[in-house]
C-alpha cells in the first residue's frame, strides 16, 4: 500500500527567522524536507528576532512618553525585504502592515490609553510581518506558500488578552481549514502566538486580537499539528534540543537572552515525556511554552500519534529531543533528566489552626488568578512561592509601600495580600529561587538525599522542598543569589558523574 506523505508542522522561533540570512536558510530547509523526504509541511512562524520586545517597548513609550518610535522594527523588516529581493505586492503588504502598526501606536499616544487588548494588537504585528516575509521567500524559491493569520485557520481563544488560551472549538476549525490548503499543494505559513477571541463580529472587531503569552508560538504549532492530525510537530530552536540545564530562564516580560549558560557541560536530552517537558517549561526553562505540550499530549493518546521534536535550525543534523507520551530519559540509573530554575516571591501566612484556613487561602489565589508554584504547610502556617512572571504580566503599580525590596509591586499582589490578611498574618519576601529537577520520582529518596548533600556541601540553605504531584519533579527553594551555584553543583553531581539509585549521595 502507498504510504501517505508525512504531514509535519515546522515551527520557527524568533531566533530562526531573526534576519534575511536565517529566513533564506529556513526556506531552503523546508524545501529540502519537501523534495528529499516528501514532507508536507505547515509552517508556524514567530516574530523576527527581538521584534516582540521591540513592539512592547514601543507600546510602553507611546503610553509613557506620548512618542511613537517604530524605527528599529521597521528597519529590520525593510532591510530584510531588500536583502531577500522581495518586491512588488509582497513587499508593499509588509510595509502596509508596518504603517498600520505605527498608526495603532499613534492612537495609543494620542488617547493616552493602552489596554491589554490594544497591547495584544500592537504585538500581533510581529508575527503577521514575519509570516509574510517567510511566505514570500518560499515563493521566491519556487515553493507554493501562503501566509495565513492564525484566525484564518480557526485558532479561537478566550479573551484573556496577554495570556489567552485556545478554545476547544479551534480543533474542528483548524482541521477544516488547514487540510484543504495543503491538499492543493500549498504550504501554509501561519502566524504563531496570536488568535482571536470567540464572539460576534462587533464594531471594532479588527482590533480583537489575542496573544497566547510569551513563547506562545510553540502552543500554536502544537495545536495545529494535534488538531489536524499531523505526523509530527517540529519546534525549531537555536539549541540542539532540551538541554540538561541552561540559562537563567527567569527574565520577566521582556525575556532577555543575555545570560551566559549556567552549565557549559549541559547537553541535549534525547527524549522526555510530555509531562516532563511541561514541568520543565513551567518551572523556568524558556525553551518551550508551558502549555505547548497539552494539544499534542491530548491528540497523542486516543486519536493520532503526535509528538514534538525540538530541532536546531543552526544545525539541522542534530537529533533534537523527542517528546512523547512514554519517552522518559529517567531510569534506575539516570535519576534526573534536566534541571531548571526560576525566581519568585515567597509568602508565609500564619493562623491558629482554624478549620477551612487553606480553603480560604486558595480562594484568594483563585480570585486573583495567581498560580502557586511550591507549597509547604503545617497546621498553623503555610508557605507558598508565587510565579513572578505572572505578577509582572499584570502591570506594576507603585502604591504598595510595605513590601520588602526584591518583591515586584503589582496590582494582583496587592489584591492578593489584602485578601489573605483577612485570614492570616501574612509576610512576603522576595529573593527566592526554585530549583527544579525533572527526576525519577520512583527513586525520590536517592534524589532528595543527593540534593540535600549537595546543598550542605555548599552551605546553601534549603528554604522549602517539594515533590511535585505530577510525579516528575522535585523542587527546592534557595536564596536567589545562590541559585546558579546550586544548579551548577546539582548538574555536576547528576550529569557530569551520574549517580545510580543505590549509590546517590
Ligand atoms: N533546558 C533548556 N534547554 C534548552 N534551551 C533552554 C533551556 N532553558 C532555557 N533555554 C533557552 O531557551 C532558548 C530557546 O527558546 P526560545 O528563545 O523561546 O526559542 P525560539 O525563539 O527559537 O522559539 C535557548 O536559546 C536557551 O537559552
Ligand atoms: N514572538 C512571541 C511568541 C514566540 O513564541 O516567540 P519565540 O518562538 O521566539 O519564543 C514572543 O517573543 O514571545
Amino acid at each position: 500500500a502507498l504510504v501517505p506523505p508525512p504531514r509535519v508542522v515546522m515551527k520557527f522561533g524568533g531566533s530562526s527567522v531573526r534576519d534575511a540570512e536565517r529566513i533564506a536558510e529556513v526556506a531552503s530547509l523546508v524545501r529540502a524536507q519537501m523534495v528529499e523526504h516528501s514532507v508536507q509541511p505547515c509552517l508556524v512562524c514567530s516574530a523576527m528576532g527581538k521584534t516582540t520586545n521591540g513592539l512592547l517597548a514601543a507600546a510602553d513609550r507611546a503610553i509613557d512618553e506620548g512618542t511613537v518610535d517604530l524605527s528599529t522594527v521597521r528597519a529590520l523588516h525593510v532591510e530584510t525585504l531588500d536583502a531577500l529581493s522581495i518586491s512588488g505586492t509582497d513587499a508593499s503588504e509588509v510595509v502596509e502592515l508596518l504603517d498600520k502598526c505605527e498608526r495603532t501606536l499613534e492612537g495609543v499616544a494620542l488617547l493616552g490609553e493602552l489596554s491589554p487588548r490594544t497591547r495584544d494588537l500592537v504585538v500581533s504585528y510581529g508575527e503577521r510581518l514575519s509570516g509574510r516575509v517567510v511566505a514570500a521567500t518560499l515563493r521566491r524559491q519556487g515553493v507554493r506558500a501562503k501566509q495565513l493569520e492564525a484566525w484564518d485557520v480557526g485558532v479561537v481563544t478566550t479573551d484573556e488578552f496577554g495570556e489567552a488560551t485556545p478554545l476547544d472549538q479551534s480543533w474542528e476549525g483548524i482541521a477544516a481549514s488547514l487540510l484543504p490548503v495543503m491538499e492543493e499543494g500549498t504550504v501554509p505559513v501561519v502566524t504563531g502566538f496570536i488568535g482571536k477571541p470567540r464572539g460576534r463580529r462587533l464594531a471594532g472587531h479588527w482590533g480583537r486580537v489575542t496573544t497566547l503569552g510569551r513563547g506562545g508560538s510553540d502552543l500554536t504549532a502544537s495545536l495545529l499539528g494535534a488538531a489536524a492530525g499531523f505526523d509530527e510537530v517540529q519546534v525549531w530552536k537555536d539549541v540542539d534540543g532540551i538541554l540538561t540545564a541552561d540559562t537563567r530562564a527567569d527574565c520577566g516580560r521582556q525575556r532577555a537572552r543575555a545570560d551566559p549558560r549556567i552549565c557549559p557541560a549541559a547537553a541535549p536530552v534525547a527524549r522526555v515525556t510530555f509531562d516532563e517537558a511541561a514541568e520543565l517549561a513551567y518551572f523556568g526553562a524558556q525553551v518551550l511554552h508551558p502549555l505547548a505540550m497539552q494539544p499534542c499530549r491530548r491528540a497523542g493518546v486516543p486519536f493520532r500519534a503526535a509528538s514534538s521534536l525540538v530541532k536546531n535550525s543552526y544545525n539541522p543534523a542534530a537529533e533534537g529531543t523527542l517528546i512523547s507520551a512514554d519517552g522518559s530519559a529517567c531510569s534506575e540509573t539516570r535519576l534526573v533528566s534536566a534541571i531548571t530554575s526560576k525566581n519568585g516571591a515567597r509568602l508565609r501566612g500564619e493562623e491558629q489552626g482554624a478549620y477551612g484556613f487553606l480553603a480560604r487561602v486558595f480562594a484568594a489565589f483563585d480570585r486573583w488568578r495567581i498560580s502557586i508554584d511550591v507549597i509547604a504547610s503545617s497546621e498553623v502556617s503555610v508557605s507558598l512561592t508565587l510565579n513572578k512572571n505572572q505578577l509582572l504580566e499584570r502591570r506594576s503599580i507603585s502604591a504598595l509601600e510595605h513590601l520588602p525590596a526584591g518583591v515586584e509591586r503589582s496590582e494582583a499582589l496587592v489584591g492578593l495580600m489584602a485578601d489573605l490578611e483577612q485570614v492570616a498574618n501574612v509576610r512576603v519576601s522576595g529573593g527566592h529561587s526554585i530549583v527544579t529537577l525533572i527526576a525519577n520520582v520512583g527513586c525520590s529518596s536517592a534524589v532528595v538525599s543527593a540534593v540535600c548533600a549537595a546543598m550542605d556541601r555548599l552551605g546553601i540553605p534549603v528554604q522549602m522542598i517539594s515533590q511535585g504531584a505530577s510525579k516528575v519533579n522535585i523542587s527546592i527553594v534557595v536564596p536567589e543569589e545562590r541559585a546558579v551555584e546550586a544548579v551548577q553543583e546539582l548538574h555536576r553531581h547528576f550529569f557530569e558523574q551520574p549517580p545510580d539509585c543505590a549509590g546517590a549521595s
